[in-house]
């Protein structure tokens, strides 16, 4: 029986050049029948994990020689200027995840009513200290109440940003996320309770389990419940003075969705395509998007979109992204009259058009294919409609007039010819003016684009 059993290893390790130069078939002095069959044993288990890493390596390299042959394009441009929008986008089987993206954006909107509500009637003194200090229908009842309803709300809120940021504080507000983990983490987040599930769900149920609330990470029972309250709270002539008082538009920000409160706080909401576009979420790291492409004579290309957090902080993961990149889209909202949120003294225009004269000089680029994009062109006409003026903001505009047609022909100008002077070596200048939310026009815009780059590569023959 032994003898079978060893003649048996032995023909399978012959098999095995690996093993046969350490497997002499038989037991080595001062070692039992056991040990033999151990070590024999170990042996195999080493071979089978060396085919392994290299049949790993293998599909490494091959990965990367795909990736070298296919297309790069780098999507660049400071925070919040649009470049999700760019990115290949999965709308079907995604609407769940992120109507929770949505809820969230709401949730924040309502945070920063909340505290700019409670910074104007507490430094006025009209906060009470206690009940009876306030009128019954005064602002500060009003603030106490609201507190009071939405506390929940901001429970579950910050469950489910810590859940999904990784890089979430305890108070942080905004949806920042790496990659695209967070899509699996929501998907997979347990359901924790079922009495939040009904839509009946009211302010007393709620109170009454606040423990579970507290461990809550879906936001849609609580949001159904406090729907009358939120579209009062949006509907008050003071909220929105108050609002005002203290320049926060909330309107104007990105994710601003407590104008269609109505629609989505409902138990079967699920976004549209247009909501999708409109969320808000902010980009830590870089993200990549590979994807073939079908369309056109230039079919079956492999094309690698990469997506990079355009906040300040964020910047220096940039340049590993540069080496072989055949196209980068930078993206420049014209908003002369806005600040980054993270650096509220620097001018948004004058930021991107640093961010341009630096990717311009970049000698890592000097051959990739440099597309600007006016973004958000729907918020320069609401901008100049408003009557902001352009000269206010910056002085060299003069007396030009203040229309659409003008200020884009402007500071194309001044980007076309930071683009010239700075470009290592001569390329074509290519700007478009674009409004992401504007879906469709957008798929058209997206197609022609890629299509226009594809097209580039296979001539400069890197494919052939
Ligand atoms: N009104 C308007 N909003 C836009 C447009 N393009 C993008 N947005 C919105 O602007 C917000 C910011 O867009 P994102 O694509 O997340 O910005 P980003 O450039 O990826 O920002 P980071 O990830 O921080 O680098 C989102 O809420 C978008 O819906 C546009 O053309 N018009
Ligand atoms: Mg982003």
């Amino acid at each position: 029986m032994k003898s079978k059993d060893k003649s048996s290893q032995k023909d399978d390790l012959s098999a095995n050049p690996f093993l046969s130069k350490q497997w002499n078939g038989g037991v080595r002095p001062n070692e039992t029948e056991e040990e033999a069959q151990l070590r024999a044993r170990q042996l195999q288990e080493a071979h089978k994990i060396s085919k392994q890493i290299d049949s790993n390596l293998h599909e490494a390299r091959k990965a990367m020689e795909k990736r070298r042959k296919g297309v790069k394009i780098l999507l660049l441009g400071q925070s919040e200027s649009g470049k999700r929008a760019f990115s290949p986008k999965a709308f079907e089987g995604e609407r769940q995840l992120w109507k929770t993206i949505i809820q969230l954006n709401i949730i924040s909107s309502l945070r920063i009513i909340v505290e700019t509500l409670a910074q104007d009637w507490e430094s006025n003194g009209a906060y009470p200290r206690t009940p009876t200090d306030s009128p019954a229908d005064g602002p500060a009842r009003k603030l106490r109440r609201l507190r009071l309803t939405l506390s929940p709300l901001f429970f579950i809120g910050s469950n489910v940003l810590k859940l999904i940021s990784p890089d979430c504080k305890d108070n942080c507000r905004e949806v920042c996320v790496r990659g695209t983990e967070w899509k699996g983490l929501l998907k997979r987040r347990p359901r924790a309770s079922s009495v939040s599930d009904a839509p009946e769900y009211s302010l007393a149920s709620r109170r009454r389990s606040q423990s579970v609330v507290n461990q809550e990470i879906d936001p849609t029972s609580v949001l159904c419940g406090s729907r009358a309250e939120i579209i009062d709270l949006w509907a008050d002539p003071l909220v929105r003075q108050t609002l005002q008082r203290h320049r926060v538009y909330l309107e104007q920000m990105p994710g601003f969705f407590l104008n269609d409160i109505a629609r989505i706080a409902t138990m079967d909401y699920l976004p549209s395509d247009s909501d999708i576009v409109r969320a808000r979420i902010r980009t830590v790291g870089v993200e990549e998007h590979h994807f073939v492409f079908e369309k056109g004579a230039e079919s079956n290309a492999d094309v690698y979109i990469t997506d990079v957090g355009g906040s300040r902080s964020q910047r220096a993961t940039w340049v590993p992204y540069f080496d072989d990149v055949q196209a980068i889209l930078f993206l420049a909202p014209l908003a002369f009259n806005q600040t980054l949120e993270e650096a509220v003294r620097v001018n948004r225009l004058e930021d991107s058009m640093m961010l341009w004269r630096e990717i311009c000089s970049s000698k890592l680029l000097a051959k990739a294919n440099l597309i600007l994009f006016f973004n958000k062109m729907d918020v320069l006409q609401a901008t100049l409609a408003a009557g902001v003026e352009v000269r206010r903001y910056v002085p060299t505009y003069g007396d030009l007039p203040n229309d659409e047609q003008t200020v884009t022909k402007y500071f194309k100008e001044k980007f076309r010819t930071y683009h010239r002077r700075n470009s290592p070596q001569p390329r074509p200048f290519m700007c478009y003016e674009t409004s992401a939310i504007d879906i469709n026009s957008m798929a058209v815009l997206l197609i022609g684009v890629r299509e226009s780059i594809l097209r580039q590569h296979l001539r400069e023959g890197d494919m052939l």
